[in-house]
């Protein structure tokens, strides 16, 4: 049987099957079901308190669902393993900014899963950290103490942090939370390319209903407790295809106007 290019590209990667989550007695989340297939971009909004940070730290195996399944890529979240496959930007005040690491330090740990902590970088590794500090606009803050940094340069060395291992899938939450308008303005520029021209997936957080609205539409897919979620799945079938985050991260430079 011939397979068709776009059911590759058109596959589950997330599931979230009939999950509600309570801390102690209080129910933030009620028998949400949602799927996201690949390359969607999906847009998280709420209002404070709705339950969306409590989402996405289960779906990055940090909160146990209270009943309910989450599969990725794939598999139930207790069996899986591949996490090299997902970039995640936690909200920003959820690190210490006293952390003693630099810049550098930060982006490379990127590199490193449960499965390889005791694996050696290669030089293409170190290539790779510095590459990702070049798109986000902050080569020049390699050497420097994370925690000496602002919150919007220690965000930037978060984010590059994510993309080091030119994950599938991004989950961000709340990344422009302090992020100067200009910067802002180049990351989600930038954002939007990865979305349309690399094999990337998004779930992102954000306040910013102006930026979620004038890319993902204004009508949200679906409604779920106090969580709506705005969904655009762009790409061509014959654009199905891998990229090379790496290869192409001068492009991405150039998306964000760095030259
Ligand atoms: N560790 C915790 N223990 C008890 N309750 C919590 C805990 N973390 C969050 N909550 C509560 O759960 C609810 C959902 O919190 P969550 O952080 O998921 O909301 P949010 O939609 O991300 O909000 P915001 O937009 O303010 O970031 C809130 O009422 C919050 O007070």
């Amino acid at each position: 049987m011939e397979i068709n290019k776009s059911m590759l590209c058109h596959q589950k990667i997330v599931s979230i099957d009939q999950v509600s989550f309570a801390y102690e007695n209080k129910t933030v989340i009620n028998n949400l079901q949602f799927d996201v297939s690949e390359r969607d971009f999906v847009g998280v909004i709420g209002s404070n308190g709705a339950g969306k940070t409590t989402l996405l730290k289960m779906l990055v195996g940090l909160l146990k669902p209270t009943s309910g399944e989450i599969r990725l890529f794939d598999r139930p979240l207790s069996q899986f393993k591949d996490w090299e496959r997902i970039g995640y930007v936690p909200q920003k005040n959820a690190f210490n900014p006293l952390f003693p690491a630099t810049v550098r330090e930060v982006v490379l740990s990127g590199m490193y899963t449960k499965k390889n902590v005791y694996r050696r970088l290669s030089k293409a590794d170190q290539q790779k950290a510095e590459d990702a500090m070049l798109a986000m606009r902050i080569e020049d803050l390699a050497d420097r103490r994370i925690g000496q940094l602002s919150g919007g340069q220690q965000q930037r060395a978060f984010l590059a942090r994510a993309i080091v291992n030119n994950p599938e899938l991004l989950i961000l939450d709340e990344p422009t939370v302090g992020i100067d308008a200009e910067t802002q303005i180049g990351f989600f520029r930038m954002i939007k390319h990865m979305h349309q021209h690399h094999h990337m997936t998004f779930i992102m957080v954000s306040h910013d209903m102006d930026m979620i609205q004038s890319y993902l539409g204004t009508e949200p897919q679906q409604l779920s407790g106090g969580i709506k979620f705005y969904v655009k799945h762009t790409h061509d079938p014959e654009d199905c295809r891998e990229t090379n985050l790496t290869h192409s991260l001068g492009q991405i430079r150039e998306m964000i106007g760095v030259q």
